[in-house]
Parts: structure tokens; sequence; C-alpha cells
């Protein structure tokens, strides 16, 4: 059972996502163990780890799709999952969901009429999806049918769809796999504008060591614990290393040998 704490201030300084004895079994497994960690608003809060290191058991929780979830977690001043966050949330999974029958507008039109549905909104839904084909550089492919799309462009109109509320919390799982390196780049580039113009606070998953230097802050993950919660400039300097993937390694090699002690001292 979560273990609701009271509504911290909904204010602009409070943060997105805070985090204390944070807790997911998964099966028979504690795939999250005792996270505590906070997420600043207007910000890119980068998450990374080693594949299967729990990010996205965490990013589940964070938007209230996850089992087994005991500790406290608030999400935008209420509790993970809190009925009202639907609709101030941008959730994108690693698995695009899209319609492969409809066009790149067709899908985003569909998902905007359940979001602001009725004839009086048609303008602002028309607007909206224009907006979002556009975020996402896909203009040129409005008119194509997703199903003929590369895996990089179906998962580019996920990200569109994710964009149409203009949700306040963006939580995107892996965005960037399988793009090549100037849409990965341009994609960066959306996220930074989605931070600066527009406000959002932004929850990136990645294992991608290099796309860490392109966040605001980190959490760096390892079997289902955090490692560390820092910027990307704190953490070189603090391990003294040139590159976050070295301090990276800096902190497994670290928390290795502690887990050693600790074994050797039962
Ligand atoms: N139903 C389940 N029962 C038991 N363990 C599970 C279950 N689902 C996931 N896990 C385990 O939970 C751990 C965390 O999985 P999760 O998908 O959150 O990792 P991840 O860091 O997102 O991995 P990736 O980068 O490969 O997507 C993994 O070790 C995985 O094997």
């Amino acid at each position: 059972m979560m273990n609701y704490a009271p509504d911290p201030p909904d204010t602009a300084s409070a943060p997105a996502v805070q985090a204390d004895d944070l807790t997911v079994v998964r099966g028979s497994r504690r795939v999250l163990r005792h996270l505590r960690f906070t997420v600043p608003p207007g910000q890119i809060t980068g998450l990374l780890g080693p594949s299967g290191c729990g990010k996205s058991t965490l990013m589940r929780s964070v938007v209230g799709t996850q089992a087994k979830v005991t500790g406290t977690l608030n999400v935008l001043g209420r509790p993970a999952g809190h009925p009202t966050l639907r609709s101030r949330i941008g959730y994108v999974t690693q698995a695009p969901s899209v319609y492969d029958d409809l066009t790149v507008r067709q899908n985003l039109e569909y998902f905007a009429a359940i979001l602001d549905p009725g004839r009086a909104a048609a303008e602002r839904r028309r607007e909206l999806v224009t907006r979002a084909i556009a975020d996402v550089d896909l203009t040129s492919h409005a008119e194509a049918l997703a199903g003929n799309l590369s895996g990089g462009q179906r998962n580019r109109v996920s990200l569109a769809v994710a964009l149409l509320g203009t949700p306040e919390l963006l939580v995107l799982d892996e965005p960037t796999v399988g793009l090549d390196p100037v849409l990965r780049r341009d994609l960066w580039d959306l996220f930074h504008e989605l931070a600066a113009t527009r406000g959002a606070t932004l929850l990136i998953s990645s294992h991608v060591m290099d796309e860490a230097e392109r966040c605001h802050r980190l959490l760096l993950m390892r079997e289902g614990e955090i490692l560390a919660d820092d910027t990307p400039d704190a953490l070189r300097s603090r391990t003294g290393s040139d590159t976050v993937e070295a301090a990276f390694l800096h902190l497994v090699d670290q928390a290795v040998t502690a887990d050693r002690a600790k074994e050797s001292t039962r």
C-alpha cells in the first residue's frame, strides 16, 4: 500500500517529483529499494543506468501505472497515480502506441479529440495537432500511414501524442533509442526548448551515457538503487572524472567494494 504523505504545497519551486523510501516489488523481487530523490521543476532530469536496473519501473511508478509501490511518491504536489495528474503528465513508453492504419495526423487528431472533445474545440485541436507534429519534425510525413513509418518515426508520433496536452511533466522512457545522431540531437534540442519555453519538467531515461551530459540533473541507478542524484558537473568533479560515464563507473566500483565489505563482515 502506498504511504501517502500530506500534499506538499503546489508551488513553482516545489519538486516536480519527490520520493522517499520508495520500494517496488515485481514478481518475487524487490526491483526498487528505498529510493530517495527529487526531480526539480522546469528542468531535464536524466535517469541513467544499465539495462534492468529499474528505470522503467521507476517511471511507471511516477506516472501511477506500477503495482506494489510502497513509501512516499509525490508528483506535481499530489500522490503518484492521483486522478487529477492524468492530464498533467505525458508518458511515452518504449513501445510506440500508435494506430498503424491511421496517418500521423489522424493519430494525433484521434488523441486530441479524447483530450479536448467537442465541436467548439475543433480549431484549438487543429492548432495543437499541427504544433505537436512540427515539434517532433514530422510535418513532411503528416499524411503518411503510421504503419509505413520507421521505428524512430513511430516513436516520434508517440512523443507528439504526449505533447498534445501541453503536459507539465513529461516522462520519456528511452526516447532516442534507434535514432540517428542528427535526430537525437534535434530531439534533445526539443527537450531543452520544452523546459525553457514551456516550463515543462522532463524525466528522461537512457542507457547511453553521452546523453547524460545534456541533462540538467542526473539520477544514476544500479540494481534498484540510486547511486547519485546530482548535476553532471558536480558528479564529474566529486569523482575526479572527465565524463559522466567515467563518474558512473567510479561510483559503481565504490558500490561494489562497499557491497563486498558488507558481505565479508556477515
Ligand atoms: N514481472 C516481473 N517479475 C519479476 N521481475 C521483473 C518483472 N518485471 C520486471 N522485472 C525485473 O525488474 C527489473 C527492473 O526492470 P526495468 O524494466 O524497470 O529495468 P530497466 O532499467 O528499465 O531496463 P531496460 O533499460 O532494459 O529497459 C529487471 O531486473 C527485470 O528483470
